[in-house]
Order: structure tokens, then C-alpha cells, then sequence
């Protein structure tokens, strides 16, 4: 990754900078460095323990404007709840209430991405429709993602059928979006029905198109359900495919476990629970669900209580008397913090505030206590290094990645 980036901070550096821009030689600010820097050490230590898992930077997806996630499926599969359960906050158990949809919803989330998920009415098929042609490029043309929901509790032939045909006819136009499906419902089924399932949709997925000489559609499949987490899992591992450089934030994680010794380190978006990078050890449903509630109680917690940014009012309160203290010189950090002891395990959680949107969860390891102040000094510096990669990495207007600007470094403690 290079940038042009505005010079140093110090008399010399400006000078050393200014000389290079003469030459018009780029110049490469300290962060986009560092984050180059963990990223290669992460590519070699993953390419000595396993090739195939090495990022390639070039494969991943630039989108262009707000990455879209279209909701298809066969009529009542659970689109609609799937959409109000993650993005709305609606109870999984008020799905029952939802009317069916008549016409294409669009919503567009203000989260630390700007998605717009495009939920369709499940009687309506778009490329063999009698009654109305549809603008595919207007669909099709800046798609994040086409997320195929099969109810896994009904009769799943047709819907699999209509899948296959969808992908046949995405395949001549539009052939590298991704296909996640939902293999949806999966609630109350015993976990040997439900990989047969799931084993039974993928081969006649796979028959179908190798049949019709389509070979490696990016198709790819997720048991979920509304009643828990898996939903949310699911939704995870599709937005990360639409993050750039996502290596990148997982060496930072990955750093991050190896330097605290964490079990676990994910990135979460807040409003969504989603969790938009983790570190590479392997995934572990528990660790998320754990952290996933947590996040949930820290929302809870700080409606009641009060929340970023503090107003005037309210700090100049928190400042007089009896502490007569700055608020910095009173709380551990500027950013919100909260830490948990799990009972059964004796292994605490932390929870670190990144910016509006994110916040850095980890499960430490037992007795991690004692080096709060060490975990502390590094959280810091990797919460920096986060707001940064989005600084850097946030898309412009016209799809352009953003390269100019560097946040301000924040006040130290
Ligand atoms: N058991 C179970 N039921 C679910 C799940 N998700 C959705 N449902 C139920 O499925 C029914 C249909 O859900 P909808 O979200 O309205 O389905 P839809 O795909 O949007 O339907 P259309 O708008 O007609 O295309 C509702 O009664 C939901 O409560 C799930 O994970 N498990």
C-alpha cells in the first residue's frame, strides 16, 4: 500500500518531505508504514504456517459508493426478519407479526460502513418476470453482496432451483459478486440434519452449474437462524468480504493477541453486533456469543447511564468538586472502557470504544489482571492504529480511496 501523504511533524522532516515532493517522490506517512509493516509480518507468518491463507490485496473488493447487500429468496423464507433482527434490533420472536413484502425495501444503515440492504418480495422473480423488466445494471451494477435466503424448515427444491437459475443468469453478466446463502430456519434441527442439508443444497448447486459448464461461481453457504447468534456470524463473515485490506486488520488483531496474550480480539460494529475483523486464531462461536452479549450490555448500560460524547454540562459536573480533577486525569482512558470477569473461566473481557461505530472486544487469559497497565498501553496503540486504517482506507466520493488525510493523534493520558 502507498499514499501521498502531507510531510512529518518535525522542522527536519518537513524539510526532508518538502525536498521529496520537488523530486515528486511520494512520500509515505508513519501510519500507512506501520500498517504495511504488521501486515507483511502477518503475510509471512502465515504464509510459513499455510499458503493458501495468505491475503491477496488484489482480490479484495473495492466497491464503489455503498456497498449493497440484496435480500432474495422463495416467499416467507425470512428475508424481512433476517433484515429487522440485525439491522433493526427487532425481537426474533415479533418476526411472526411481519407482513409479507410487496415490493422491493430499500434501507439504507448508517454504520461504520454506509450499506444499503435491498430486501425483494419473494413472489417476484426479476429475470423472468411477464409483467416488468428490471434494470439489472441499476440492481446488479454496485452490489456488495446477493444474499439467497432457503427456508430450511419447508420443501427447499424450488427455491434451490430458483437460486440455480439466478446464478446462471448472474454468471453471464455480472459473475464476480458473491452469493452468500442462508440456509435459513435451521432452529430446532439436530446438527446432523443440518449439515445433511446443507451438504444436500451444495451439491445440487454444484451438479446444476458444472452441468451448465459454470466452474468456481463464488458461491458460498451459511446455516443461520434468527434465534441466535448464527445470523449475526453469518452477516459478519459477508461484510468482512466487501472491507479493504482486511488483512490488514487482522495482523493488528492477531499483533494484538500475541503481545497480551488475548484468546480472542474482535472488532465490532456496535449497532449491527456484526464483528468486522477478528485475529487468526481459529473461530470459536462461543468467544463471539460471549462478546456479542457483552457489546449488548455495554449499549444497555451507557443508554441508561449516558453516552459519548459527553456534553459540557455534564463534564464540568464530573470535574468540580470534591475531585477537582480534569476528566482525562480521572478515568483510565479518553475512550470508553469496561472490563468484565467471566466467573466460570476467570477470564475478563475488555471492551475498548474505537470511534462511533467500533469497538475492540478481547477475552483475556486467567489472571491477565496483574498487566492492565501493559494491556492498557497496547490497546491504546492499536485503538489508534484502527482509527487510522478507517481514516486511511474510508472510500471517497467517485470510489477513490482516501490518502490525504491522517487523524490527529489524540490526546495521551
Ligand atoms: N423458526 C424460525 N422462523 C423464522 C426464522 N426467520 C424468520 N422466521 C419466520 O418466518 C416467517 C416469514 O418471515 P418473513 O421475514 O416475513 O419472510 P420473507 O422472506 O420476508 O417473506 P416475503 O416478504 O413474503 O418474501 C415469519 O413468521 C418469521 O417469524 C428463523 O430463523 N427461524
Amino acid at each position: 500500500m502507498s499514499s501521498s501523504l502531507p510531510g512529518g511533524s518535525n522542522a527536519a522532516g518537513e524539510a526532508g518531505s518538502a525536498r521529496l515532493r520537488g523530486n515528486s517522490v511520494k512520500y509515505v506517512s508513519p501510519a500507512t508504514l506501520r500498517l504495511e509493516r504488521v501486515y507483511e509480518q502477518n503475510r509471512q507468518r502465515l504464509q510459513k504456517e499455510d499458503g493458501a491463507r495468505v491475503p491477496d490485496p488484489a482480490t479484495t473488493p473495492q466497491i464503489k459508493g455503498k456497498p449493497r447487500l440484496l435480500l432474495m429468496g422463495q416467499r416467507r423464507s425470512g428475508k424481512s426478519s433476517i433484515s429487522s433482527v440485525v439491522f433493526h434490533k427487532l425481537p426474533p420472536s415479533e418476526t411472526l407479526f411481519l407482513e409479507s413484502t410487496a415490493r422491493i425495501q430499500k434501507d439504507s444503515l448508517n454504520s461504520f460502513m454506509d450499506i444499503q440492504v435491498w430486501d425483494f418480495p419473494g413472489q417476484i422473480d426479476i429475470f423472468d418476470n411477464p409483467n416488468f423488466t428490471f434494470d439489472m445494471d441499476a440492481i446488479f451494477g454496485e452490489i456488495g453482496a446477493l444474499i439467497w435466503v432457503i427456508d430450511a424448515q419447508d420443501d427447499y427444491l424450488e427455491a434451490v432451483a430458483r437460486l440455480n437459475s439466478t446464478i446462471l443468469h448472474l454468471q453471464r453478466g455480472y459473475p464476480h459478486i458473491n452469493i452468500e446463502v442462508f440456509i435459513h430456519k435451521v432452529d430446532g434441527l439436530s446438527d446432523d440434519y443440518k449439515l445433511d442439508i446443507q451438504r444436500d443444497v451444495t451439491i445440487r448447486i454444484q451438479d446444476e452449474l458444472s452441468d451448465q459448464g459454470v466452474e468456481n461461481a463464488p458461491v458460498n453457504f451459511h446455516l443461520t437462524s434468527i434465534y441466535n447468534h448464527s445470523i449475526f456470524e453469518a452477516f459478519s463473515k459477508v461484510i468482512q468480504k466487501l472491507i479493504p485490506r482486511l488483512g490488514q486488520l487482522e495482523a493488528m488483531l492477531t499483533n494484538l493477541c500475541r503481545t497480551c496474550r488475548f484468546e480472542k480480539a474482535y472488532l465490532f460494529d456496535v449497532n449491527t453486533k456484526i464483528y468486522i475483523a477478528t485475529d487468526s486464531t481459529p473461530e470459536d462461536m462461543a468467544s463471539y456469543e460471549i462478546c456479542s452479549d457483552y457489546v449488548d450490555v455495554i449499549i444497555d448500560f451507557t443508554e441508561v447511564y449516558g453516552s459519548w460524547p459527553r456534553s459540557p454540562q455534564w463534564r464540568a459536573r464530573l470535574e468540580q468538586p470534591p475531585w477537582n480533577q480534569s476528566l482525562e486525569d480521572q478515568v483510565a482512558c479518553e475512550w470508553a472502557e469496561s472490563g468484565l470477569v467471566l466467573s466460570d473461566a476467570q477470564r475478563p473481557i475488555m471492551l475498548r470504544e474505537v470511534d462511533r461505530f467500533l469497538a475492540l472486544v478481547a477475552i483475556m487469559k486467567e489472571g491477565s489482571y496483574d498487566k492492565m497497565p501493559q494491556i492498557n498501553m497496547n490497546v491504546d496503540v492499536v485503538v489508534k492504529g484502527l482509527t487510522e486504517f478507517f481514516d486511511i482506507t474510508k472510500p471517497k466520493e467517485g470510489g477513490r480511496v482516501q490518502q490525504q488525510k491522517i487523524l490527529q493523534p489524540g490526546k495521551g493520558r
